[in-house]
């Protein structure tokens, strides 16, 4: 359950109050997220008409420096149309406030629901609002550095040693030494740069029927190769959970459905083997690291580092390079 901290009904009236969004009715922590608090929160407004929001406490895994960046951001996109929530900001005008030392942020809800199966039509929709968020955030003034790039991934599959990921497969530590090192000497430098969002797994994807209705959950967005965030959501998108099965179909309508709003550049497809090469390594990472580091009584299901060891593998396989073709 993704509701660390304790808020008592006073003081969650006293939050919701900083803001012009009217009474609060009720406040229901969400389940689904492991890296926030979240809060369904509904209010009435003056005219007595509901309206809902999600109320964010940031925990430790969120850095407040950043806050200001991922905030902003979400108002840039929705000024342009990208299905994004909004930001409320308070009566002083800011996007997020402290409460007991942890700041808070309160978004607008959007309707919706994240697919498990997804359909090569709802893929498709996928793809077109991704591009749609990389042209939109072309003119967002502010940068990040992508926290979770090679250098992270090096961090976190070291800090796992050897042993480690011998005891995750026995062949982790030799596949993860060849790419790792493969992936140091030839990842581009010259592709176009931009906002990515860099998580677009379908959980952070609201949708009704076919058409997206929400990209939720920009915490690792930053400024990055566009074309990596095409790879992320490619790894993300086109294999069966457990990485055994790669789907061709969502593949296919996911890249057409990019193409449509925002046409790859040829550098940037003939790149795409190898930037899903460091998509799946980026989640390996991770993944690995938490397998290995998170206590037996700690409150989440862990992922499956083997999953992205086979969409690695599976990329990595000349054989599969033309799935990327045009
Ligand atoms: N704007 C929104 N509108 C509707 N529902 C939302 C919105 N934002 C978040 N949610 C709901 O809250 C859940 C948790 O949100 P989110 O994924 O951002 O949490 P998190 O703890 O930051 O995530 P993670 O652990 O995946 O990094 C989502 O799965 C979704 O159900
Ligand atoms: N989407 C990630 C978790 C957040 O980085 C994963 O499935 O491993």
């Amino acid at each position: 359950m993704a509701v660390y901290t304790r808020l008592g009904a006073e003081e969650m009236a006293a939050i919701i109050g900083a803001f012009d969004v009217g009474t609060l009715v009720s406040a229901k922590g969400i389940a689904e997220g492991v890296s926030n608090s979240n809060w369904l929160i509904e209010t009435q407004d003056s005219s007595g008409a509901a309206r809902r929001f999600i109320l964010t406490v940031y925990e430790a895994r969120t850095d407040v420096q950043d806050l200001p960046f991922f905030l902003d951001l979400l108002d840039h996109l929705a000024a342009r149309d990208c299905p994004v929530p909004r930001t409320m900001h308070d009566r002083d005008g800011a996007s997020h406030r402290f409460h007991e030392g942890k700041a808070l942020a309160l978004i607008e809800f959007l309707p919706g629901v994240s697919v498990s199966d997804p359909a090569p039509a709802q893929a498709r929709a996928v793809g077109a609002a991704l591009a749609q968020v990389h042209l939109a955030a072309a003119d967002f003034g502010c940068e990040r550095v992508n926290s979770m790039g090679l250098a992270a991934w090096q961090q976190l599959l070291g800090d796992c040693g050897r042993e480690g990921l011998e005891a995750i497969h026995p062949e982790l530590a030799r596949i993860v030494e060849h790419e790792l090192a493969l992936l140091s000497a030839r990842w581009p430098a010259n592709l176009p740069r931009g906002v990515i969002h860099a998580d677009l797994f379908p959980d952070n994807v609201l949708m009704l029927g076919d058409t997206v209705t929400g990209l939720i959950d920009f915490y690792f967005a930053c400024t990055d190769i566009t074309a990596y965030d095409v790879a992320v959501t490619h790894a993300a998108w086109c294999f069966n959970a457990d990485g055994t099965r790669f789907l061709p179909a969502l593949s296919s309508a996911l890249l057409e459905g990019y193409d449509s709003v925002r046409p790859l550049l040829d550098d940037e497809r003939k790149a795409l083997p190898l930037l899903a090469r460091g998509a799946a390594m980026r989640f390996l990472a991770t993944r690995a690291y938490d397998w290995l580091n998170t206590p037996d009584d700690a409150l989440v299901t862990l992922k499956d580092p083997m999953a992205f060891a086979r969409r690695l593998e599976f990329y990595a396989n000349p054989a599969n390079a033309s799935i990327f073709a045009s």
